[in-house]
């Protein structure tokens, strides 16, 4: 057993665009949406352990361990395995929280994928994948770390190769309850289906833009300030605003002109997630 902590990146999600095409009866959305990588995020390290205890040693401040995605993904897998092995844990937070940024589903993916390398588990992605979405919607995607076209309520994936830019992430002062954003009687949810291998980015939008942009003044402000430097969008219920560049200096430049106060990152958009190559190691 390896007694050092293994290292494995667990990154950010965007969606390039948000279309909701219908609603189930279960109240679940039928979405169309592209989920692209970014190169950064948060990191995780992990010491495996014989006695069996999951151990997070850095806690998120406002969220229990026991409700913690990364604590619950271990333990998901720690019973479906039937593992006598436990695991000390270690996060790095760098996305923000309710950012539509995807940051504790990708913390339980990554969790999920270094276990069972770690712990010498053997099951499929196909297996984490399905796993995954018991913990949340977008954890498949960053189970199987390819840029995706995804339907049906988010869980229908097939890899797809988008243009890679860099992207100026700006994070309103806010977070968004996604829940609260798709229970909204005004959010639209008719948008018509697009073809796979027809997707035009520009043409595309996120169908939760303007109510949030209505609900949230933090970010309706952001956003009519960013729109006169360059393409900027919502990432699934928001709150983060990302806008596009040819290359990182233009992304810089208006980065060191963001009003006071406004956080934000500089990042590229990948095709696939820097976990693949981590497990190879
Ligand atoms: C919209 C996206 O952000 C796109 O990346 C995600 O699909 C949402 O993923 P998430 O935050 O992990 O969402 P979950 O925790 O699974 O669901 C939160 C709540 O959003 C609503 N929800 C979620 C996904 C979906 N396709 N339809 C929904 O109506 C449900 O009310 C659910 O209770
Ligand atoms: N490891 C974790 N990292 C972040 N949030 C976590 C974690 N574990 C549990 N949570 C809870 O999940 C909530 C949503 O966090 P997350 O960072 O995934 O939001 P998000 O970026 O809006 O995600 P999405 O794009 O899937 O809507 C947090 O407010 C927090 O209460």
């Amino acid at each position: 057993m390896n007694d050092s902590f293994q290292r494995f990146s667990s990154v950010a999600k965007i969606n390039r665009f948000l279309h909701i095409t219908g609603q189930r009866d279960n109240g679940y959305h039928e979405l169309q949406t592209v989920f692209q990588f970014l190169d950064f995020g948060d990191t995780l390290e992990f010491k495996v352990n014989n006695s069996g205890t999951i151990n997070l040693l850095t806690p998120i401040a406002g969220v229990s361990n026991s409700s913690n995605l990364i604590v619950k993904a271990a333990k998901l897998l720690q019973n479906k395995a039937n593992c006598s092995f436990g695991v000390e844990i270690k996060l790095q937070k760098q996305l923000p929280m309710g950012g539509g940024l995807g940051g504790g589903s990708s913390n339980a993916a990554t969790t999920l994928l270094a276990l069972n390398k770690l712990w010498k588990l053997n099951f499929t992605t196909d297996q984490l994948a399905e796993l995954g979405i018991s913990l949340g919607a977008d954890v498949p995607v960053f189970v199987r770390g390819f840029t995706a076209f995804a339907e049906g309520i988010g869980e229908h994936l097939t890899p797809i190769d988008v243009d890679m830019p860099w992207f100026l992430v700006t994070i309103p002062n806010c977070s968004i309850s996604t829940a609260e954003i798709f229970g909204a009687e005004e959010l639209p949810r008719n948008t018509a289906k697009i073809d796979i291998n027809n997707v035009d980015m520009d043409s595309c939008h996120n169908d939760c833009e303007k109510l949030v942009i209505k609900r949230y003044p933090e970010v309706a402000k952001l956003m009519s300030w960013l729109l006169e430097y360059a393409p900027s969008r919502l990432t699934g219920t928001g709150a983060c605003i990302f806008s596009s560049f040819n290359d990182k200096e233009s992304a810089v430049q208006v980065q060191s002109k963001l009003p006071n106060g406004v956080k934000s990152f500089v990042a590229k958009g990948l095709n696939h997630s820097p976990i693949l190559a981590e497990l190879k190691l």
